[in-house]
């Protein structure tokens, strides 16, 4: 078997802080400000670290604008604490996600924000795909009831480490996100912040995780707000890493947890040798579905 050529990357130590986010936002930032300490007492040598989807405000369509405010350094507080986060800790911080105002057209976003070790904003996301459901019996959701959906497929650099795809829960549906990253900018991993719930959550939360890492031989990280029976959304948990060969190697239960990983990108080479499906596209034959992708960089 002979490997395939990849640039040496290092291995990235991750923590996920699987996290409830109640009515008081300055209450949900302290809880994170707290647990990302706790990560970091725990786990000194962390890397990066990811919080779920809709981390400072309910995860509810008449919520987003009251909870919604400017992605700014200067002058966005959730940006800002982020930045400061990132910087005072030296990690890299996959913000989960928050309801963003945009002060142009006065619409809202479920957006992601990622900073570097400096507290550089590297990267952000605007969930692509809304949540619009309604399953008889189980549950009924319309994000774009209150939401403007983004309009790209995103991926990261995080210097030694490579590069990363991201997409928001809904968006692990879409399997072209996941791909583009891998193909355009050769990504090591995928992160989804997801909020999935407890009718959706058994049904798919594990095959789409599983999926879209068998389908790009890398790896997938989801990172779930807890679940909180109080709040109207009751969100799955079971935050996931799965690794290139659909492996399940961490996952947490449903409350409250920090859950550790480290993602070695020297797996993927075995892996893509193994079985070679990274070779062995045959884009002769689908041309129309990758002739429509369209890719931006950040
Ligand atoms: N909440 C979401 O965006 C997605 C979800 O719960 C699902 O796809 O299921």
């Amino acid at each position: 078997m002979s490997l395939i050529k990849l640039p040496l990357l290092k291995p990235l130590k991750i923590a996920l802080l699987q996290l409830s986010a109640g009515a008081n936002k300055q209450t949900n930032l302290l809880n994170v400000e707290n647990h990302v300490a706790e990560a970091l007492k725990l786990r000194p040598d962390t890397d990066l670290i990811m919080l779920p989807e809709c981390f400072n405000s309910p995860y509810a369509v008449d919520k987003f604008r009251e909870y919604s405010e400017v992605v700014s350094v200067k002058d966005g507080e959730t940006t800002k604490f982020l930045s400061n986060l990132a910087k005072s800790n030296n990690v890299f911080l996959v913000g989960g996600s928050i309801p963003e105002l945009d002060p142009v057209s006065n619409q809202i976003y479920n957006t992601s924000l990622t900073f570097d070790r400096n507290g550089e904003l590297i990267g952000k996301h605007r969930k692509a795909h809304l949540f619009d459901i309604d399953i008889k019996g189980g549950i009924r959701f319309k994000e774009s009831d209150s939401l403007s959906p983004g309009n790209k497929a995103s991926y990261f650099n995080l210097n030694e480490f490579g590069n990363i795809g991201l997409g928001i829960c809904y968006d692990i549906r879409f399997p072209e996100l996941a791909a583009i990253a891998q193909r355009k900018a050769n990504a090591f991993a995928m992160f989804y912040p997801g909020a999935f719930n407890t009718t959706t959550g058994p049904l798919h939360w594990h095959l789409l995780a599983r999926s879209r890492a068998v389908d790009n031989q890398f790896f997938v990280v989801l990172c779930s707000p807890a679940r909180d029976l109080s709040s109207s959304y009751h969100a799955y948990g079971h935050s996931l890493v799965v690794d290139p060969n659909g492996n399940i190697v961490a996952e947490a239960g449903t409350d409250e947890e920090i859950l550790f990983a480290e993602l070695d990108p020297s797996l993927l080479p075995t892996v893509r040798s193994s079985i070679p499906i990274t070779f062995q596209r045959r884009f002769d034959i689908y041309d129309d579905v990758a002739s429509s992708y369209t890719p931006a960089a950040n």
